[in-house]
């Protein structure tokens, strides 16, 4: 009996457990799921500052000044970024100050330098209202004290660079789960071996260590195996320090489906054997010391959809993300989707906004084996279980091929 998905989902995202945590060098945090909650230990900016060159001054004493009524000041000092003024901006008087550069002490403002004229050490400034808005305030971005990131949140480039104006210099992150990706097949052969008669080159592996690092994984690949138990069980034998061993092919029910005797020989704990979607059908899933197998069918869309429906969530989990699902939107068929289906059917699809909503547009070559329209694809479509056909105008349930 083959699962619903949704069921198979829950069952593999309660057998994970998120992995351990490590501290690690920030630049090479990027795409790292924090694992940590950040607290300011100092306001953001750390002190009042010119966010423009020019100069600062006592803004009352400015503000009425125009072209046709120019206020004349005093240059007593330049405080350029990275130093402190030593003097105090007193009435009559202005200081050249530098972007990134601390407020003088009695400045209340900051005139940019296109609104004055310069001769010697006097300042001529034409328009002066608004000098008080020129400062940067001191924590205007961020209070001592505040949490400024979760545990959770996966490091992107804003999370890079408030990490490193926070200090984190080695922040604490998530072990990325270790993955063993494996394909297994007679007539399967590595990726720079010329083709001979009857044999194809390993497609899968490749494919699903994309996807596997997408969802913050770490890959080993295994290479291939032939249809033979003991081949195939000495090969995963070699992932022994891994945390989840994805097979491809031998997933279904040939003379040559070996997957399910593998787990079996190996005392695999099979948590089940068959899920309902198309493509994608033949996916075995057990669990052995903590370390999961995955047996995925052999057939390239079958393999990514299963994936992308039953792997992702459960590695996004281990990785220490709080967010495991694509983010889901309703979009009208751009173009008829032509079959009736049974199991509930993910198709790729390109997904694109215009003035009256979002379109998504099944892509052409949708075989069970074939895996170009994956190379277009930004979203997945989904087809609900006991479809007709539908046409063009039906409104559908997409998933989009981004991170939530
Ligand atoms: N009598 C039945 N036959 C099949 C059924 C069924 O229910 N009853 N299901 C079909 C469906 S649906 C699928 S999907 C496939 C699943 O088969 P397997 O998981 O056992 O996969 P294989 O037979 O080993 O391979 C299928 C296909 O994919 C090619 N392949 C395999 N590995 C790779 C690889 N690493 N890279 C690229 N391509 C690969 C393989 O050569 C086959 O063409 O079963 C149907 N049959
Ligand atoms: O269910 Mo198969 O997995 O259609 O490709």
């Amino acid at each position: 009996m083959a699962l619903k998905l949704e069921t198979a989902q829950e069952i593999l995202l309660a057998t994970a457990s998120v992995m351990p945590a490590e501290c690690l060098p920030l630049e090479q945090c990027w795409q790292r799921v924090l694992a940590e909650t950040v607290v300011a230990d100092t306001d953001f900016p750390p002190f009042d500052r010119s966010p423009l060159d020019g100069y600062a001054v006592i803004a009352d004493e400015v503000k009425h000044a125009r072209p046709d009524a120019p206020v004349r000041l005093h240059q007593i000092e330049n405080v350029a970024a990275g130093s402190v003024a030593r003097e105090t901006v007193r009435p009559g008087t202005a200081c050249r100050i530098m972007t990134g550069a601390p407020i003088p002490p009695g400045a209340t403002g900051v005139i940019r330098q296109e609104d004055t004229a310069v001769e010697g050490d006097i300042i001529t400034i034409m328009a002066g209202a608004g000098a008080a808005q020129n400062i940067c305030r001191r924590g205007e971005e961020i209070t001592a004290g505040e949490v400024v990131l979760t545990a959770g949140t996966v490091i992107n480039a804003g999370a890079m660079g408030m990490l490193a104006a926070l200090g984190k210099a080695e922040p604490l992150v998530y072990v990325r789960p270790r993955v063993a990706l494996m394909a297994t097949g007679s007539e399967i052969i590595p990726v720079n071996e010329p083709l001979t008669p009857g044999k194809i080159r390993n497609s899968n592996s490749y494919m699903l260590s994309a996807q596997v690092q997408e969802a913050g994984g770490q890959v080993q690949l295994l290479g291939e195996a032939r249809d033979d138990v003991d081949a195939i069980i000495e090969l995963l034998e070699r992932a022994a320090d891994c945390d989840v061993c994805i097979t491809t092919g031998g997933a279904s029910v040939g003379d040559y489906d070996l997957i399910g005797e593998v787990f079996k020989k190996m005392g695999v704990k099979v948590l089940f054997e068959r899920v309902s979607i198309k493509p994608g059908m033949p996916v075995l899933a057990g669990v052995k010391e903590n370390k999961l197998f995955i047996g995925l069918s052999g057939n390239p869309a079958a393999a990514s959809i299963s994936f992308e429906q039953l792997v992702r969530p459960v590695l996004l989990k281990m990785s220490g993300r709080t967010g495991w699902w694509r983010p889901r939107v309703r979009a009208t068929l751009a173009a008829p989707f032509g079959k009736s289906t049974g199991a509930k059917r993910f198709v790729w699809a390109r997904c694109w906004q215009n003035e009256a909503g979002l379109l998504a547009e099944p892509l052409r070559l949708q075989g069970n084996g074939m895996l170009k329209s994956a190379i277009a694809a930004n979203a997945l479509v989904v087809i609900p279980e006991n479809s007709p056909p539908l046409p063009a105008g039906t409104e559908v349930e997409v998933f989009l091929l981004v991170n939530a």
